[in-house]
């Protein structure tokens, strides 16, 4: 059966422990590998991806700018320029695969901007981490400095927050529709969307969650499965520890059992399981699929990852 399909490509689909564009365009293709199961099944298909280390590391290259003829570009503006560059290295890599596949389909990268509310309380408390990892003594003195804050990111190290206000709409969701619906892939929302506040349409400062921004694509676009792309198979209940246990098939109400017992991390596992659970409540029928790139390979052959259906 011919699904449309939202996937959601978690960090290390795009970045290892290398950030130069030639790494990352390597990782991709890998990447692009994976998803040609997808396409290959017939399926309608919309990717969007992350950014938060490439929109970090962006945004300190703003601070070599600093005259009036070189100036820094705000966040929202580097948000933009990240869905460029990551949308142009993945449709890169997808005509390439699909090419060596001999898929004739096309792929089109479209630079979204997601309307988020000025007064979302997420501006007063950034949470969203962004940009390269530092230890807590280089974190400490970063913030001696300057304004920025730095926290810890589940066990991983130090990185900057920046507010991450909930996205609300996709501008241009119905053009992403019918390029759906005339068998274009497409790449959108990237980074989670450029923020941007009604009615005026401005840009703000800020990066939305990717999984929240998918989610609320799988929604508009009225999508029957939306996957998530992360670093693990399958999401576990007590995750790094000795009694951890990989969650297979399972229903929103013991999903939201496990959430309410927390089981899952806050800026990393939490959003998306958060994601999934919107779009189930929203869509009772669809389903939603937590895994890794890996067990892509497997995908139409048997159940894979984290299959979340309604009661
Ligand atoms: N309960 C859990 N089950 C599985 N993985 C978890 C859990 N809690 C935290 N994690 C970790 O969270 C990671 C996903 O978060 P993150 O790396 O921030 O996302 P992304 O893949 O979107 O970049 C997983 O790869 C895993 O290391
Ligand atoms: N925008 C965003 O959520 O990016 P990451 O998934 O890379 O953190």
């Amino acid at each position: 059966m011919s699904n449309k399909i939202v996937l959601a490509l978690g960090g290390n689909a795009i970045l290892s422990d290398d950030a130069s564009a030639e790494a990352q365009q390597k990782a991709l293709q890998t990447t692009a590998k994976y998803m040609v199961n997808l396409i290959e099944g017939g399926h309608k298909l919309t990717i969007s991806h992350g950014n938060g280390p490439q929109v970090g590391n962006l945004l300190l290259q703003q601070q070599a700018a600093d005259s009036e003829k070189n100036p820094a570009m705000p966040l929202d503006s580097c948000v933009a320029m990240t869905q460029g560059s990551i949308g142009y290295w993945l449709e890169n890599a997808l005509v390439r695969e699909l090419k060596a596949t001999g898929i004739e389909k096309e792929v089109a990268t479209l630079v979204t901007e997601v309307v988020v509310d000025q007064n979302d309380p997420a501006f007063k408390n950034p949470t969203k981490p962004i940009g390269p990892f530092l230890t807590e003594d280089q974190a400490k003195e970063e913030m001696a400095k300057s304004e920025v804050t730095f926290k810890e990111d589940a066990g991983r190290g130090w990185r900057k927050v920046v507010a991450s206000p909930k996205p609300i709409d996709i501008i241009g969701h119905k053009t992403i529709n019918t390029l759906l619906d005339n068998d274009i892939i497409t790449i959108s929302a990237g980074g989670g969307g450029i923020p941007v506040v009604a009615p005026s349409m401005t840009g703000v400062e800020a990066v939305i969650d990717k999984d929240f921004a998918s989610e609320k694509l799988a929604e508009l676009v009225e999508a029957d499965l939306f996957i998530i792309l992360t670093g693990v198979d399958n999401v576990a209940i007590n995750y790094g520890t000795a009694d951890e246990q990989k969650l297979e098939t399972i229903t929103v109400s013991e999903l939201k059992e496990y959430k309410e017992a927390g089981h899952f991390a806050a800026g990393s596992m939490l959003p998306k399981v958060e994601a999934v659970l919107t779009f189930l409540e929203n869509k009772p029928k669809g389903k939603a699929i937590i895994t890794s790139l890996e067990c892509l390979a497997d995908f139409g052959k048997k159940e894979v990852g984290t299959v979340i259906v309604a009661d």
